[in-house]
């Protein structure tokens, strides 16, 4: 059964359509990458698959239904004023879980989250306050609290945004290590596929309501870009990295995959 299940899926603000015909079945232990240029929906899918927003027609389903669900939001920085702890902020991710009453439920609340926290190496800050942290231990403990509900499905929106390289790559693997032990199934949106090229198995490719699903090499080539974009897009391997060069709307894109790509 399959983790994730789009039909006909369309989603349209009034006249403006996002996308439209969306089948898509995410398979448990999956890691797919959901690019596309800002505006092209990505948050709005996570949005339909965590419930928060209704399809304009078409069907979704999520194997164990929302509960069943870890999610990494867009990342803010937050205030350094929070005072919420690190181990408040993981067990955030129990609400609406079985877990939640009576001191059997509380036992084993805390002992998920330890667990959630040990299992992203963070616990020896997990009793500072959040906005003391830096962006990487931030980070880390917003992974704790996605999984701390034993997850089928992460969710995981831009989740290495302004991290530096060597944060990124503990982020990932953290969540790449997840889908292997647990066979949890990945969606994982950013604007930067290179740091994450190396685990992801298909691509989901948004760009002004057309879209295209597919391994990397079905979708990460000049001639499916450049359909995509209407407009000739190129597409460069340069040893493991990918080099998108175009014009107009992939121009952020470019930017993106191109600074990495010499860093
Ligand atoms: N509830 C809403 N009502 C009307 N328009 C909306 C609503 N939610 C989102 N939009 C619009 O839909 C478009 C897609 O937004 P979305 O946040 O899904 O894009 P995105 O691909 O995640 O963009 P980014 O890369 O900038 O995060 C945007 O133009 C946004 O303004």
């Amino acid at each position: 059964m399959s983790a994730i299940s789009l039909r006909g899926a369309r989603l349209s603000y009034g006249d403006r359509v996002l996308w439209d015909g969306l089948d898509l079945d995410v398979e448990p232990g999956e890691f797919l990458a959901v690019l596309g240029p800002n505006g092209s929906g990505k948050t709005s899918l996570m949005r339909v698959l965590l419930g928060l927003q209704p399809l304009s027609s078409g069907t979704v389903s999520i194997a164990g239904g929302n509960h069943a669900i870890g999610y990494i939001p867009q990342q803010r920085a937050l205030d350094q004023s929070m005072t919420l702890r690190g181990r408040d902020l993981v067990s955030l991710g129990l609400d609406g879980h079985r877990w939640g009453l009576g001191l059997r439920g509380r036992r084993e609340r805390r002992v998920r989250v330890d667990a959630a926290i040990e299992s992203v190496g963070g616990s020896a800050y997990a009793d500072s306050p959040v906005g003391l942290l830096s962006g990487g231990e931030q980070q880390r403990l917003r992974v704790a609290q996605a999984l701390v509900g034993d997850p089928g499905v992460m969710l995981c929106d831009e989740p290495l945004l302004s991290l530096d390289l060597a944060n990124q790559r503990v982020v990932s693997e953290l969540i790449d290590k997840r889908r292997r032990e647990a066979d949890t199934a990945v969606l994982f949106v950013t604007h930067e596929l290179n740091p994450v090229l190396p685990l992801v198995d298909r691509v989901l490719y948004l760009v002004g309501g057309r879209f295209r699903v597919g391994t990397p090499e079905e979708v990460m080539n000049s001639r499916t870009l450049s359909e995509l974009y209407r407009t000739p897009v190129e597409v460069v391997r340069v040893r493991d990295q990918i080099l998108v060069v175009g014009a107009g709307a992939c121009e952020e894109q470019t930017h993106h995959l191109s600074a990495e790509a010499v860093s």
